[in-house]
């Protein structure tokens, strides 16, 4: 039975029952003048340059979402449409009880799966928290599709059913508990479907590909898995009224973010990943340090490991400066929660 199912269950029961996880072992489009696809290009090149830039075209298909993500936060500015229910006044349009229910159950997944991220929400404001709980939950089953003990049965049909499934929930059809929590929050803050489809853009790619020739290659994946998580939440986050950033640049510095993540973790990852079949590290990258599969199997630290490492942790650490550029430009309510 597909793993897709599992998450149809009833809503009751405790979130590792629900998701049935077992305890972790571990384009082109015209651009408008005021941001030049020039700026984008030279951020993302000037942040990998000390190994290899990613080609145009990984930059060009990221940069169109934050486009899009960026006009979609001007519209609703302008329209003075982004007004944020308090989760009270949210209680009374939407049935409150079970709704404040589903978003608690989001913060107990959260609370479970990911204690750095948890604590950090606790800085949050409570009707921002409890959204970024959403979109958490959203997430880690995403993920859990292609990682999770179900994974075996994932295929890219299941994967067609869970994207049919959230096209449903933005358009305020829910299938469970989860899913409404998530459906009133993207109903409450812009936030656009696009990354969270990119995000299953990712778990698709996971399903028919265990190596990356070139940087250009990972990139586009950490934007997928990783860097979608920094788009879905600036909507969330809020950028200040008195920032004189360019939306364009917030949202690249909250991408940035994600893909600085994603790049530790597969760092932090690569034996266990390894194991399963997975090398994410660029193999030009490794062969050009003498490096193959084989050395990363064997599991032996040699110099031209730690050499090899060093390089990748100093790109990584670039994705994290870019990513503390913007974060000044959050809402004040939100700088100290991204930053922790
Ligand atoms: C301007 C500016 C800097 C704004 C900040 C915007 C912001 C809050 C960005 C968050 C970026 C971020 C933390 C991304 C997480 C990336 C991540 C961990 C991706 C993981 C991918 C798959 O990797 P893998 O399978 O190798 O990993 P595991 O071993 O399984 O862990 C993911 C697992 C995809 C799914 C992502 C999540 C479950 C995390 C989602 C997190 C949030 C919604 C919380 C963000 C909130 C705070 C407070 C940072
Ligand atoms: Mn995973």
């Amino acid at each position: 039975m597909s793993g897709v199912l599992l998450w149809v269950v009833g809503p009751k029961g405790n979130a590792a029952s629900l998701f049935n996880l077992e305890p972790r072992t571990s384009k082109k489009q015209r651009r408008p003048r005021s941001y030049p696809r020039a700026r984008v290009v030279s951020v993302v090149s000037a942040i990998s340059s000390s190994v290899v830039s990613p080609s145009r075209s990984s930059v060009d298909r990221v940069y169109e979402v934050v486009l899009k993500q960026a006009a979609l936060v001007r519209e609703q500015r302008r329209e003075k449409a982004l007004d944020v229910k308090k989760p009270e006044e949210a209680e009374g349009s939407t049935g409150g009880d079970l709704l404040n229910e589903a978003y608690e159950r989001c913060g107990e997944v959260c609370a479970e799966y990911a204690k750095t991220f948890y604590l950090g929400t606790l800085l949050m404001t409570p009707e921002r928290r409890r959204a970024v709980w959403a979109i958490y939950v959203w997430c880690r089953r995403t993920d859990e599709l292609v990682d999770g003990p179900n994974a075996a049965h994932i295929t890219p049909k299941a994967l067609d059913r869970w994207e049919k499934r959230l096209n449903d929930l933005f358009e305020g059809r829910p299938y469970d508990m989860f899913d409404a929590a998530l459906a009133d929050a993207v109903s409450k803050y812009p936030v656009d479907i696009q990354p969270f489809k990119d995000m299953i853009e990712g778990m698709r790619l996971d399903l028919r590909k265990s190596r990356y020739m070139n940087f250009d290659e990972l990139y586009l994946y950490c934007y997928y898995v990783a860097g979608t998580v920094g788009l879905m939440s600036v909507p969330v986050m809020g950028i200040a009224p008195e920032s004189k950033a360019s939306t364009e640049s917030v949202y690249n510095a909250a991408l940035a973010l994600g893909v600085a993540n994603q790049l530790t973790n597969i760092l932090r990852d690569v034996g266990e990943d390894a194991r399963r079949g997975r090398i994410y590290l660029p193999q030009d990258e490794l062969a050009r340090a003498g490096l193959s599969d084989a050395d990363i199997l064997r599991g032996k630290v040699t110099d031209k490991w730690r050499g090899f490492m060093k390089e990748q942790i100093k790109r990584a650490r670039k994705f994290f400066d870019e990513a503390e550029k913007g974060v000044v430009e959050l809402d004040a309510a939100s700088r100290w929660p991204v930053m922790a």
